[in-house]
């Protein structure tokens, strides 16, 4: 049965990670094999400073960017292949060309469009390079455009997978050789070939779609940590690792904004009973996390999740009605309208809090205006927002302690507190 690992950028960001996936991948190399790689390094952060250079006419900004992305994958080819570099430097470089002339012919579509267009080469051209090293350490490889394999809606940014069109185009994979395949995560395409994109950090849903449509054996996420921990440990001194979790509750972290899993990823692998396992590249004899069907040790370590750079609308009606559910109806609305969700929802007589996102103010602003037109609105802005599963009342009151909570949500096992960011710089300590 086929195995796929899933590679972030951080595994692949220079010649010398990728010289590693090489080794790992020699090493644990499952046959068959699909192996699903992002762009390398935060590529796709500079597609985006590109992107917004093009389409703000700033010709001169957008060819020193343009440039810098082509050296940067130049530098890793030439330090890979060495003088044999020749055939993928003119890959690398008809890749650069492509993305250079579609800024041209896109400069007047909308932006979510054009957005897709450009930051899939992030992908296209991570993948050129991997495989081609992959031939080169003596493992034959196939080079498979995700974009001809995902298909999805044309909603670009966020594109919809058309899962019946999708398992019809992967089903017909060859898969019965020796070659490792290797393919785009986060990317798709339309029926008509349009390339699209399924949301940032995206690839580990591509591993999952993959996956799901191949009756796959395992999905593995290789990662710069060990797995999954109760706590991201770059902000938890304390935070240990759950070695066995269901997907249930992988979902919740995820859905609360637990970074190391994209919460769509779940779904895909739960509905066929295929194992997600997360595991580091850089520790190969660490024991890795395995999310799967077994729900014997959700309850037994408290989880959390911050999420920082919120926002809270506290909304009243002017004329002292309730928040009734027509009011509520009117305002989740306007919310959906704008394409946004609130990571706590807290409903009061008089008042509704939601708290959201700062990071999509182009979104965010208008919804404001909206509301403020009809409602009585106040914003509190920057802070962060802790959840905490399968949390007692000691637990949260030590997490709390210092820290003043301006909402609240808490149901069986989910309990929400928002602090002001400056109560909540720097490294946490889970209280015991
Ligand atoms: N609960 C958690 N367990 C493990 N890592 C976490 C958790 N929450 C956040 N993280 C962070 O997720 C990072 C790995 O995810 P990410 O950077 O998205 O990987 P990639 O880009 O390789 O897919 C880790 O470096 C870690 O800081
Ligand atoms: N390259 C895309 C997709 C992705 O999933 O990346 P990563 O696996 O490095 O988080 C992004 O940065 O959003």
């Amino acid at each position: 049965m086929t195995q796929v690992f899933k590679f972030g950028g951080a595994s692949i960001q220079d010649a010398a990670a990728i010289r590693r996936v090489g080794e790992l991948l020699a090493r644990f190399r499952a046959r068959p094999l699909i192996v699903v790689v992002s762009a390398m390094g935060k590529t796709t952060n500079a597609l985006e400073t590109l992107l917004a250079a093009a389409r703000a006419g700033e010709t001169e900004e957008y060819r020193d960017r343009l440039e810098t992305l082509r050296q940067e994958h130049l530098t890793t080819v030439e330090a890979l292949f060495g003088d044999r570099a020749g055939p993928v430097t003119e890959r690398v470089e008809a890749l650069i060309t492509e993305l250079d002339q579609l800024h041209r012919r896109h400069a007047s579509r909308e932006r979510p469009f054009h957005y897709d267009q450009t930051v899939c080469y992030g992908e296209l051209l991570s993948t050129t390079i991997i495989s081609a090293w992959l031939d080169e350490a003596g493992m034959a490889t196939e080079w498979l455009d995700a974009r001809d394999l995902v298909v999805t809606d044309d909603c670009h940014q966020a594109a919809n997978v058309d899962w019946q069109a999708t398992v019809e185009r992967v089903r017909g994979l060859a898969t019965d050789d020796d070659k490792i395949r290797v393919t785009q995560g986060f990317i798709g395409g339309t029926t008509e070939g349009v390339s699209t994109t399924l949301g940032r950090e995206g690839s580990d849903f591509s591993a999952a779609i993959l996956a799901h449509c191949l009756d796959a054996e395992e999905v593995t996420i290789w990662k710069d940590v060990p797995g999954l921990f109760n706590a991201d440990p770059r902000r938890f001194d304390n935070a240990v690792q759950l070695e066995r979790i269901s997907y249930d509750e992988a979902i919740e972290l995820a859905w609360h904004g637990a970074k190391v899993i994209h919460p769509k990823t779940l779904g895909p692998l739960q509905q066929k009973s295929i194992p997600l396992t997360v595991r580091s590249f850089e520790d190969l004899e660490a024991p890795p996390s395995t999310i799967g069907r077994d729900t014997r040790f959700d309850t037994q370590t408290p989880s959390l999740v911050l999420l920082e750079e919120q926002t809270l609308l506290e909304i009243r009606s002017r004329d002292f009605a309730f928040m009734d559910e027509p009011r509520q109806h009117d305002i989740l609305g306007r919310l959906v309208e704008a394409g946004l969700h609130a990571s706590l929802i807290d409903a009061g007589a008089m008042r509704l809090s939601l708290c959201l996102d700062d990071g999509h103010p182009d979104r965010l602003e208008p919804l404001v205006s909206s509301l403020c037109a009809d409602y009585a609105v106040v914003r509190h802005e920057d802070l962060t927002l802790l959840t905490v599963r399968h949390a007692d009342d000691a637990l949260l009151a030590a997490l709390s302690a210092g820290r003043d909570s301006l909402a609240e949500r808490r149901n069986a096992d989910t309990a929400q507190r928002l602090f002001p960011s400056t109560q909540c710089q720097g490294t946490w300590h889970i209280p015991l």
